[in-house]
């Protein structure tokens, strides 16, 4: 990749002190991975095995996972790829459709194949075209959830051609969102990959029925990086990184230790080609370096000990599960020079790298039950 192109961050940059401090957290969980399938899932999937126990896999293959059949096939295909050794379980989902069955998804939760269910507004994002256009015909569907405890993760933007690209959370929650969770009390639902201080105000007033996950970018990236000095696809992802207030008022949530917030990197890989072309996909590949990002993410906020909840707590406890029992330690030292692209048969998938200084590392996992 044009490694001179990369963005030399427009904003304060992070102190590169040297200094032998570790943190222990339980192992992280992802609530929020794309994994894709066949070489591409081989390729990518031991990147997120090695530093988390779990992960919710995103459904969106083409053609989506849509029924409980096709979560049980997929599930068994990333299991039978994972690497010897591997302590890692994929938390299956389904991808609404206005022709999903409401009895097929309550029976998947209740046998324990699925954790959730995806609702891609049709044509929101990346292998979204099977998505949902009029929420009224998915009504029963989020009944029979809300009745039978299944969580709803959403890609919450609009897709109104009339809305701006940078404005589509935000109208999303007051046209879409709110309007879900009015009318279907019980409902519990997780807003992903959140990017606006809308979005930010809207789950601080959770009563706990609503969470949200934060990506690692959004976490480190503004639109600036995006645009300014030549425009950097490898941070181009949807929702799109909006401007610098929100990126803080991101980092303040969840460095804040509130409950209903966990992190869900959106670790979506694309190779360089589709990445790097006149029309380039979006998603950024963050799976290997995230645990180190956010060390430093939350080392920078004076917050390393909320980092934890953030990782680790939140996420099983909004989801009902327990914490894992093993451990991940992250050193503060300069990385020992991790790859910047992964190879796969299809070509490189350039690894996130917001082109400042990491001063964090990690140092090794210890798996435990869980
Ligand atoms: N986030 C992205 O920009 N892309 C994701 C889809 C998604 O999570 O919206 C992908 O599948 O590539
Ligand atoms: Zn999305
Ligand atoms: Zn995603």
């Amino acid at each position: 990749m044009p490694r001179s192109c990369m963005a030399r961050a427009p904003r304060v940059g992070y102190a590169a002190t040297v200094m032998t401090q570790t943190l222990t957290l339980r192992r992280p969980d992802d609530w929020h991975l794309h994994l894709r399938d066949g070489a591409m899932m081989r390729a990518v999937l031991p990147e997120t095995a090695r530093d988390f126990a779990r992960a919710i896999i995103m459904p969106n293959l083409v053609p989506p996972v849509v029924t409980s059949g096709d979560a049980a096939a997929y599930r068994d295909r990333i299991l039978a790829a994972l690497p010897a050794g591997a302590e890692f379980a994929p938390l299956m989902t389904l991808y609404l459709t206005e022709q999903t069955d409401p009895a097929d998804v309550v029976q998947a939760h209740a046998d324990g194949l699925i954790a959730a269910v995806k609702l891609y507004p049709a044509g929101a994002t990346t292998n979204s075209a099977s998505g949902v256009r009029d929420m009224d015909k998915v009504q029963p569907v989020f009944d029979a959830m809300a009745e039978a405890g299944v969580p709803l993760c959403v890609h919450g933007e609009v897709t109104d051609p009339a809305i701006d690209i940078f404005d589509r959370e935000a109208v999303f929650i007051d046209r879409v969102l709110d309007p879900i969770r009015r009318r279907t009390p019980g409902l519990r639902v997780i807003m992903e990959h959140i990017t606006t201080s809308d979005a930010c105000a809207y789950v601080r007033e959770s009563d706990g029925s609503l969470g949200a996950t934060i990506t690692t970018h959004h976490l480190l990236i503004n639109r600036n990086h995006i645009l300014v000095g030549g425009i950097k696809p490898h941070f181009y992802c949807l929702p799109v990184a909006k401007r610098e207030t929100h990126r803080e008022a991101l980092v303040a949530l969840a460095t804040s230790g509130f409950p209903y917030v966990f992190l869900g990197t959106d670790s979506a890989p694309h190779t360089q080609a589709n990445k790097e072309c006149a029309c380039g996909c979006a998603g950024i590949f963050s799976a290997p370096v995230t645990m180190p990002w956010l060390a430093q993410v939350f080392d920078e906020a004076g917050a390393l000990d909320k980092l934890e909840a953030f990782t680790s707590l939140n996420g099983p406890a909004f989801y009902g599960m327990s914490a894992n029992e093993g451990r991940l330690t992250l050193e503060k030292a300069p990385p020992t020079g991790g790859p910047q692209q992964i190879e796969t048969p299809d070509g490189p998938v350039i690894v996130f790298d917001p082109g400042i200084s990491l001063t964090w590392r990690v140092r090794g996992a210890e798996n435990g039950t869980g």
